[in-house]
């Protein structure tokens, strides 16, 4: 059990890679807050599975671009378990569009869901945590799209790239408070972000062919790099970044 007494929130948690993490830090005995943008049920069964095994979890309705859903979220954070001490930036959207022809209201979204809702849950959790006086860890879903491009993904790598950014910088500003800041680099994990885009059976196999490990990820996968990120065996990590792709970045030829 790594995540002992602690309380770890995380956006965009009710599916997906966030909800991975969830279930997996609650095994490790974290108390877990979810934020999630609509979906009501799946949140409401994220909580159910963490509390069945014997976890606390609750789950707050909120869009990561309002500034006000991080006031919200942290405070409902506090509300529940007294502190946090871990803070999983994970919210994300990946509308696939071509560049020439881009409408601007998509790119604008996903600048401010992925890049500015990053931005503003990062500080409220860190405001928070200063004020606490014992440290913490924030943790940025970044991408393997922050190293390498998508035809398809102009306006969204910019954001994941931002997003490491941000977690250098950080690591930076808020060192001197003991709060580690980290990010996680996931390869192609099977989301429902990118389920269309792989419903193609060639994209998918040419996908898998270019994983060294041979599958695409699972949300699960994810769990295990971030239950590290926060815990005491990362003690001196801050300002890194963790690549979970399952060997796809290195696999030129
Ligand atoms: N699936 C993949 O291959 C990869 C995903 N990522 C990143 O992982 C993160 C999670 O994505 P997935 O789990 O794959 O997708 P997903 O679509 O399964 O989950 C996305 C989550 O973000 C939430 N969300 C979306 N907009 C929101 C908003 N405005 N406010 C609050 N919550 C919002 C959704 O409700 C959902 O819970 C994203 O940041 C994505 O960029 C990074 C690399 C690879
Ligand atoms: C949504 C994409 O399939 C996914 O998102 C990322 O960040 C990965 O690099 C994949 O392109």
């Amino acid at each position: 059990m790594l995540l002992e007494n602690k309380v770890m929130l995380i956006t965009g948690a009710s599916k997906g890679i966030g909800r991975g993490i969830a279930v997996g830090a609650a095994k490790h005995g974290a108390k877990i807050g979810i934020n999630y943008a609509g979906d009501d049920a799946a949140a409401s069964a994220t909580v159910a599975e963490i509390k069945a095994a014997g976890g606390e979890a609750f789950a707050l309705k909120g869009d990561v671009s309002d500034p006000q859903s991080a006031k919200d979220f942290i405070q409902a954070g506090v509300d529940h378990f007294g502190k946090i001490d871990s803070f999983v930036s994970n919210a994300g959207i990946c509308p696939f569009h071509a560049f020439l022809d881009m409408p601007q209201e998509v790119l604008e979204r996903t600048l401010r869901v992925n890049l500015h809702g990053a931005w503003y849950m990062s500080q409220a959790a860190a405001n928070q945590m200063v004020k606490q006086g014992h440290g913490g860890t924030l943790i940025a879903v970044s991408s393997i799209s922050a190293l390498v491009g998508g035809e398809y993904q102009t306006h969204y790598t910019p954001t994941k790239a931002g997003v490491l950014s941000l977690m250098q910088s950080t690591a930076i500003a808020l060192g001197k408070h003991g709060i580690r800041c980290n990010a996680l680099l996931p390869g192609t994990i099977l989301t429902d972000i990118n389920k269309d885009d792989l419903a193609d059976d060639a994209k998918r196999q040419y996908m898998e062919s270019r994983t060294c490990l041979g599958r695409l990820g699972q949300p699960e996968d994810m769990a295990g790099p971030a239950v590290f990120l926060a815990s005491d065996l990362a003690g001196y990590v801050t300002g890194a970044s963790l690549l979970v792709d399952g060997g796809l970045f290195v696999n030129l030829q």
